[in-house]
């Protein structure tokens, strides 16, 4: 099943070389960031290229329902009326986060430390995602929790009257979790301080600080501690979103494995804590070069070109980078089943957590297609065929996650035989127009039956 419909069955065949420009939507992570931000600031923010899948327009629908005036002005021009740090009203519905992890930690985090209740609930896949990690450390806060077994949606959180500051070791690699302690900072009197051993994706920190808040970064031997002083008053601010790298990483991985390909994918955002899988990729032979390379908005971005690159080889990636490219495995196994030799996949735990088992999605869907895949519990390895010789036709389950579903459709774009995905509606959370982009390149992707 799709988040909210009938199952949508997609094909992707071999085709002709990929060219031309690929302008892939704003930064998901960016884009909820921007929404939450804005309905805590005091005074109108404005934001451009925000991403429209659905994940950001369910955290847009649960701003409104906090009470922030959200208005989407066309072209992909938004504003956002905050209610300011503190100000959030008590929902009087359910917050549906549909398939969003990002979405309803950070909210929850966002709430947690204002005196009102809210109830959430999301899809099948994100109804059966842990949220104990980000209930934890709000209970530190004072908020109370009421979940399913095993700490799952639907639950309820009943913020903190009297919410004291938190110092939290994050005990798992996770920005949502990091960003949602930060959050239920903000409307505590006193310094609130995370500290992540790994570094995670910091957009919430850049921009906190844009927003005027009190925040301080440093490296310790704890690891990457944040400091955030509690209560400010937020500023609004005029947003301009950068474009997705995790979205970018789809035309890019297409164009390297589909022959006489050259696709340039312009703007894309080089945050180091995001752009793990563009390093990984050169290291495997790939023809990618960075263009224009600048600064906006206070992020780095650079344009992107990428080349069919014949000569692929399997490597091992550093479990440090694990972070910095934690949505992009599904699409780097693709890749390497393309290379020759193994690729190997360390520290990747998290995977296991996300819309779905991303392991064992991608390690069963590329089994099917003829490609050896051997996997544990934080662990996966993949061993490529090389160019020419990778089979596929299979039908592969997309189990609710759209990184999944993109990933074997990019498959099928170089393999001896289609590939099938049995559900490509997820693909509309974070990438609506995957399919006319990837069409406009050259690709041969469609609806199954259409
Ligand atoms: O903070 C964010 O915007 C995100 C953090 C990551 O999740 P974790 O925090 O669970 O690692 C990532 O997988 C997700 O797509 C977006
Ligand atoms: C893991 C992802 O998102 P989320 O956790 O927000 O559902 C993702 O987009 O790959």
């Amino acid at each position: 099943m799709s988040s909210h419909g009938d199952p949508i069955p997609m094909i992707s065949r071999a085709c002709g070389p990929l060219s031309g420009t690929a302008d892939v939507p704003g930064d998901k992570s960016i884009s909820h960031r921007s929404l939450i931000l804005g309905a805590l600031a005091v005074g109108e923010t404005t934001i451009e290229g925000l991403l429209e899948g659905q994940d950001v327009l369910d955290t847009a629908a649960a701003m409104r329902a906090f009470g922030a005036e959200v208005t989407d002005h066309g072209g992909k021009s938004w504003s956002v009326r905050g209610v300011g740090v503190g100000g959030f009203a008590e929902p009087d519905q359910v917050i549906d986060c549909g398939n969003s992890g990002t979405g309803v930690r950070l909210i929850m985090g966002a709430m947690a430390t204002a005196p009102i209740s809210a109830t959430f609930s999301g899809d099948a896949s994100l109804n059966g995602r842990p949220m104990a990690r980000v209930t934890d450390p709000l209970a530190l806060f004072g908020a109370q929790a009421v979940g399913r077994a095993g700490g799952r949606l639907p639950m309820t959180i009943v913020g903190s009257q009297m919410p004291v500051p938190v110092r939290y070791h994050v005990p798992v690699p996770s920005a949502q979790v990091k960003s949602a302690v930060l959050l239920a900072g903000l409307n505590v009197p006193g310094k609130t301080v995370v500290i992540e051993a790994e570094a995670t994706r910091d957009h919430t920190e850049r921009m906190l600080a844009g927003f005027g808040a009190e925040i301080a970064v440093e490296d310790t031997e704890e690891g990457r501690q944040i400091t955030l002083t509690g209560q400010p008053e937020l500023v609004p601010q005029h947003i301009v979103v950068p474009r997705d790298p995790s979205s970018a990483a789809f035309p890019v991985c297409a164009a390297l494995i589909v022959p006489g390909s050259d696709v340039l994918v312009p703007g894309i955002g080089l945050n180091p804590t995001r752009a793990g899988l563009f390093t990984t990729l050169r290291e495997m032979g790939a023809d990618l070069t960075y263009e224009n390379t600048r600064e906006e908005g206070g992020e780095p971005v650079a344009d992107l070109r990428a080349r069919f690159s014949p000569d692929l080889k399997g490597i091992e990636v550093p479990p440090a980078r694990a972070a910095s490219m934690i949505d992009e495995y599904p699409v780097l196994s693709v890749v390497a089943s393309y290379a020759q030799g193994q690729t190997v996949m360390r520290g990747v735990r998290e995977l296991r957590v996300k819309e779905s088992d991303r392991i064992d999605a991608m390690a069963t869907g590329l089994r099917a297609n003829g490609i050896k895949v051997e996997d544990g519990e934080d662990w996966w390895t993949v061993t490529g065929r090389g160019h020419g010789n990778v089979q596929g036709g299979a039908t592969c389950q997309s189990h609710l996650d759209h990184r999944i579903a993109m990933s074997f459709l990019i498959l099928g774009m170089a393999a001896q035989s289609p590939v099938r995905v049995d559900d490509g509606g997820p693909i509309a959370t974070s990438f609506p127009i995957f399919e006319t982009l990837m069409a406009d390149l050259g690709a041969q992707v469609s609806r199954a039956n259409g």
